[in-house]
């Protein structure tokens, strides 16, 4: 049943995969679509307004002009503009719906008619698209007349745009649409679609773009075709799907190996408090110019299934998160209590650290039931340390409050690993403490890192004068004992110089390393 759900799960995210992948693939390929029909709007729509703005210029130089019409005066200025100009074929005069003369026919023989324009602009001028047979050459162009002036536009004067990349399509058109000047590549499609198809949320294949001079009766509506992930050749859309499904997968996977990672370390301390498989060492600690062992840290220990070892700070924190952690801490309270009671009740300067995580110190419970199990065993609440790390300020007033129930009941606190986290000097003032812990990052780094070799000098001065016990984690060679010895001469140490952890409690007094 169970693996038929994470079967489910891994296909679910595969389709997530594919499903996300094609959108994304489709989301890349509108937005490279509408950023090419963005730069092709706009220098269509530039490129148009050039062409009408020297239609309008000519036509005004010609119209105002003073001469009589046709005369060979005329003519000669008509040449002269349509020399000048860029995208004009020809410049002329008209007279009641008729081609007089122009620059490049001269007077002709025959007034030639005008077919009806195609629109009336508001300023008045004619214009027409494509307008054929003119002249009686059969040729077809586009004219605008105003009063008696004609410019005719070059057939080639659009050339460049005439063979647009083959998914591209455009019209240039007035604003209302009525009256299309030019079309480029198939426009069917634009004139079914929707100008506002370039949104971000139109996923639509068919891009379109509406773009309008500010000046001038000129629009373009253009559009791209090619949005289509699916219409795209096999293998990049294979290749897509192969990148969806692999990514979906591979999440599927993770997330399930994490879940089942967690569900399991939670079940294994759940186990091994029920079948007390949970264990628990004792490591030394000593008076460093001595090496007189002074008391044990408890330290829990657990075993995967294959029998190796988890580390503390893992499987803690899985407790912590299924609400076992305050279990674990009963366990090794009532295993190291009843371990270590014949050496407490022997030595009075002997003392037991155990580790508490902040969950147990607000466990309002664990105050009686540490205080029972010390008068069960006939011990002395003094010889108790507590160790805790804090990690996180935000129940800071509370953890104060819930220290001082322990203090009440005299229990010492440390703090822990002394130097990480939140456990700074400021907070220091604010917490009922006996002594720190210095972490042992910081003893490993001496002799070889200046900077941990300064925080090292300042947390034995500051120790000192606030009158706090220091013990010196992780000290692993006499040179490390040696220069922490000369910084604080009633320092405790703790590391595997004195003594690794072992299931019994050292010898007093004797430094060689338990197993
Ligand atoms: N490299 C090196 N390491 C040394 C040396 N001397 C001691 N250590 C290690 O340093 C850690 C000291 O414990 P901690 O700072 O309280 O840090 C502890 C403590 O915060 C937590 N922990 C362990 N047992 C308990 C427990 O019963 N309850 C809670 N809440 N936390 C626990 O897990 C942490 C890690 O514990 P361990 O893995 O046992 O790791 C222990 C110990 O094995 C040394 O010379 N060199």
């Amino acid at each position: 049943m169970g693996q038929t759900r994470d079967w489910v799960f891994i296909i679910a995210a595969v389709s997530v995969g594919i499903l996300g992948s094609l959108l994304i693939g489709q989301f890349v390929m509108i937005s490279t679509a509408d950023a090419r029909l963005s730069e092709y709007t706009s220098t269509l729509l530039t490129y148009s307004v050039n062409v009408a703005q020297e239609s309008r210029d000519t036509l005004g130089k010609i119209a105002h002009s003073t001469q009589s019409i046709c005369t060979e005066s005329d003519l000669e200025r008509l040449r002269f503009l349509a020399f000048r100009t860029e995208h004009l074929r020809d410049v002329g005069r008209v007279e009641d719906g008729r081609i007089l003369c122009t620059a490049l026919w001269g007077i002709l023989p025959a007034a030639q008619p005008l077919p009806p324009p195609n629109r009336e602009q508001r300023d008045g001028d004619f214009l027409w698209a494509n307008a054929e047979d003119i002249g009686g050459y059969g040729i077809k162009v586009d004219m605008v007349v105003r009063d008696t002036a004609i410019v005719f536009t070059a057939p080639i004067a659009f050339q460049i745009y005439e063979r647009p990349a083959s998914d591209l399509s455009a019209l240039v058109l007035t604003r209302d649409g009525q009256h299309v000047y030019r079309r480029f590549g198939d426009t069917k499609p634009l004139a079914e679609g929707d100008a506002t198809q370039t949104e971000w949320f139109h996923l639509s294949p068919q891009r379109i773009l509406s773009r309008c001079s500010n000046d001038l009766d000129i629009c373009v509506v253009a559009g791209a075709s090619n949005a289509d992930l699916l219409g795209q050749p096999i293998v990049p859309l294979l290749a897509a799907t192969g990148m969806g499904a692999l990514s979906g997968g591979a999440f599927g996977w993770a997330a399930l190996w994490y879940r089942r990672r967690r569900l399991s370390l939670s079940q294994q301390v759940k186990r091994a408090l029920a079948d007390g498989s949970l264990s628990v060492v004792y490591q030394p600690i000593v008076r460093m110019r001595d090496k007189h062992v002074v008391g044990v840290e408890a330290l829990a220990r657990l075993s995967d299934e294959a029998g190796e070892p988890i580390s503390p700070e893992v499987f803690i924190k899985a407790a912590e998160d299924a609400g076992l952690v305050c279990e674990v801490a009963r366990l090794v309270i009532r295993r190291a209590l009843a371990d270590m009671r014949d050496e407490l009740l022997a030595r009075r300067d002997f003392d037991l650290s155990i580790n508490l995580s902040v969950l147990d110190v607000l466990d309002a419970a664990l105050v009686p039931y540490l205080n029972d199990e010390i008068a069960r065993n006939g011990l002395n609440p003094d010889q108790i340390v507590l160790e805790i790390t804090e990690r996180s300020t935000a129940r800071r007033e509370k953890l104060v409050e819930a220290m001082k129930a322990f203090q009440r009941s005299g229990h010492r606190f440390f703090i822990d690993d002394f130097g990480t986290g939140y456990s700074n000097l400021a907070y220091l003032a604010s917490l009922p403490i006996s002594g720190i812990k210095m972490d042992k990052m910081f003893t490993q780094a001496i002799g070889k890192e200046a900077v941990c070799s300064a925080i090292v000098e300042n947390i034995c001065a500051i120790s000192d004068r606030l009158g706090l016990d220091l013990i010196v984690e992780g000290v692993e060679t006499e040179e490390q004992a040696a220069y922490i010895l000369q910084l604080r001469n009633d320092a405790f140490g703790q590391g595997w110089l004195y003594g690794k952890p072992g299931r019994t409690l050292p010898s007093t007094g004797d430094s060689r390393p338990h197993c």
